[in-house]
């Protein structure tokens, strides 16, 4: 791989995928504790047996995207499994271990953990909804979004977002090879523009474009210039909530975007695509996905734990964005793995 790793389909020796991982999960077992602690959730669902997900969250006064969350990870933990209607029971894992009355509770190991800040963090979260301050920063209450306005801040996550993607632009722009007709792309809310970068080195006709904000665009700008790739990704300074999206593309990418942002807000990006994108043009969603039943995988469930305490989002299931996408007139939805734990899920406007 060349020093900046794009521009190359050179692969490193080593799976990054435990680095990810580890990561990506780092707020999940804080979730737990703040569950066998301070709601002894088991133990009530060991009493009532077989649960709608619904009593839960009117039994413990839950909000509802925190607790489907929650379901989420514990069900891909095999502490949960999820039956019909909507309802949950208990595995042995949690039957003989995280219940009071059993010979081997383990409540209490977990319990001597329970003033962890992030375990008060999730309990804040499963109770109001509200998202925390990211990375559990003490100095900022602002949430990501709106400390992206701080240079020194909106640098740090460039670069953040640029090392992972250097990985995982290669096997992203691979599984895009199945897509024909694109001549523009237009990556939102696409950071340093490092999946554009892949696109183009796979794609040598294609004309990219990056929609960022300020003052991410202008150190996109920067790196792309400096990686050589200035006359081929371009940046648009623009706020993809605000009004129309450019027009003109055929491709629409949305990289570990939606899993940002509300149902609603999500919903509001998909029909502003479907409003900009040129009839036939594609839509990407690259990001680590919940399966369609929404038992795992668990590397996507603990990302989400992440996304639930930091963002107004969640990782969400192939199921759920193919009802979004459907709902907003998209066809031809389908869902390709590519590497650590991410995937594409690809749809299309109708041509004409
Ligand atoms: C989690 S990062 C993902 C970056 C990149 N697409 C990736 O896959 O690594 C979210 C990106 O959305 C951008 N963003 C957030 N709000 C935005 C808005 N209203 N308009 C345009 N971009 C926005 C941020 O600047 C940031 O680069």
């Amino acid at each position: 791989m060349n020093r900046h790793g794009t521009g190359s389909s050179a692969r490193p020796s080593v799976d990054p995928v435990p680095l990810f991982r580890l990561r990506e999960g780092i707020y999940a077992t804080d979730l737990l504790i703040a569950v066998i602690v301070e709601l002894d959730l088991f133990t009530w669902i060991d009493r009532a047996g077989e649960v709608r997900i619904g009593d839960i969250e009117e039994e413990f006064g839950l909000d509802p995207r925190a607790l489907d969350v929650l379901i989420t990870y514990l069900v891909a933990l095999e502490l949960l499994e999820r039956g019909p209607d909507q309802r949950v029971r208990l595995m042995p894992l949690a039957a003989e271990y995280l219940v009071a009355g059993s010979p081997w509770d383990m409540r209490a190991y977990f319990g001597s953990l329970s003033e962890r800040p992030g375990c008060v963090e999730m309990l804040a979260a499963l109770r109001t909804g509200k998202t925390a301050s990211w990375s559990s920063s003490p100095g900022d209450s602002r949430d990501w979004s709106e400390r992206l306005v701080d240079p020194g801040w909106a640098r740090r996550v460039v670069a953040a977002m640029d090392s992972r993607g250097r990985f995982l632009g290669v096997e992203f722009a691979a599984a895009l090879d199945q897509l024909t007709g694109i001549s523009r792309s237009l990556d939102i809310g696409g950071d340093s523009g490092v999946y554009s970068c892949a696109l183009v080195d796979r794609r040598p006709r294609l004309r990219a474009s990056v929609l960022e904000r300020s003052p991410v665009d202008g150190v996109a700008r920067e790196l792309l210039a400096e990686r050589g790739y200035a006359d081929r990704v371009d940046v648009i300074t623009g706020d993809m909530f605000a009004g129309p999206l450019p027009a003109g593309f055929d491709l629409h990418i949305y990289s570990h975007v939606l899993h940002d942002w509300s149902e609603e807000q999500v919903r509001g990006l998909l029909a502003a695509s479907y409003a900009a994108l040129e009839p036939g043009g594609w839509i990407v969603d690259h990001d680590a996905h919940i399966n369609a039943d929404k038992t795992g995988p668990l590397p996507a469930a603990e990302y989400s734990v992440m996304m639930m305490h930091g963002t107004q989002g969640k990782c969400w299931a192939v199921s759920e964005l193919s009802v979004l996408l459907a709902d907003s007139g998209f066809v031809d939805i389908r869902h390709q793995d590519t590497t650590s734990d991410r995937s594409v899920v690809i749809a299309r406007k109708p041509a004409g």
